[in-house]
């Protein structure tokens, strides 16, 4: 069953007199890992879609959705897919892909039949999905533990000590814009992405999941200058505008997925705040 729900573009103006529900509404992302159901978000920011899927009595198939005007799926997109969860399969127009815990695959333009499976039904597939507008047919490509680029970042003294894993970027596989990867915590850090940064040039998604039972993230959103938080819990995603810092500190540790779309596919494109400038 597929589901989904619209989310339109926001100014930094707006979001200054927003209250915490509507705050929430527009960028909180919830209910995303939901048994045998793929719910999706459609975002009007670079018209990045958010998904989960957890299969776990049935055979998920990737449907397209009216707002695509697509007769499939990924007719004029492409996707990227990373496991979270147990052991799952995804079948790609006859083509088997296993997908152990942490690993990926992207799919590009014209990809017909898609299907989304786990090995064990007490340990589910937990496939969390990013997909973007794609102009070519890239090859698909499964992303394994070894194939990623990884990046130590911070240190235990600013508690941001984390590994950043680079999975769909255009120094591993071809895109036309989708860029994805996960950072993970060091036990005893608790802040992402800090100091933080802008990157008009693009919008993201982060997804946090990993968060211990009875903790959570404290997601800070808005312009350098004019912050906002909203709390997540885990498994829970949220949109970052164009305009907006993306960073978050936990009350443990903690992982996240990012994803991104825009202007360019220079991971490195961003413009860093200063810690002490930050209102
Ligand atoms: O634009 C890049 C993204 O915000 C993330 O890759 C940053 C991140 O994972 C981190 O610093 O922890
Ligand atoms: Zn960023």
């Amino acid at each position: 069953m597929t589901n989904y729900n619209t989310r339109y573009a926001s100014s930094p103006q707006a979001i200054k007199k927003y209250n915490t529900q509507e705050l929430r509404d527009e960028f909180l992302i919830q209910n995303l890992m939901s048994k045998d159901k793929l719910n999706w978000v459609y975002t009007h920011y670079d018209r990045f879609m958010v998904a989960g899927v957890v299969p776990v009595e049935k055979i998920i198939e990737l449907e397209t959705i009216d707002p695509l005007k697509a007769s499939y799926f990924l007719e004029r997109r492409e996707l990227g897919i990373i496991n979270v969860g147990g052991s799952g399969v995804v079948v790609v127009d006859g083509i088997e892909y296993k997908l152990d815990n942490r690993e990926a695959l992207y799919l590009g333009q014209g990809n017909k039949k898609v299907t989304f499976s786990s090995k064990s039904a007490s340990n589910p597939a937990q496939f969390y999905l990013n997909s973007t507008p794609a102009h070519k047919a890239f090859p698909n490509k499964k992303i394994g533990i070894n194939d990623v680029e990884v990046v130590e970042l911070g240190t235990p003294e600013t508690a941001n000590a984390r590994t950043l894993r680079k999975y769909i970027v255009n120094s591993v596989v071809e895109v036309c814009q989708l860029q994805m990867g996960m950072t993970t915590l060091k036990s005893g850090s608790v802040w992402n992405t800090m100091p933080a940064h802008v990157h008009d040039r693009r919008m993201e998604v982060y997804f946090y999941f990993e968060v211990p039972e009875d903790q959570a993230v404290c997601h800070f959103m808005g312009e350098p200058n004019e912050t906002r938080h909203i709390w997540m819990a885990n498994n829970e995603a949220v949109i970052s505008p164009p305009w907006s810092i993306h960073s978050g500190s936990g009350t443990s540790s903690y992982s996240f997925i990012w994803g991104m779309a825009g202007e360019n596919l220079d991971y490195g494109d961003m413009d860093v705040c200063k810690i002490n400038e930050l209102q």
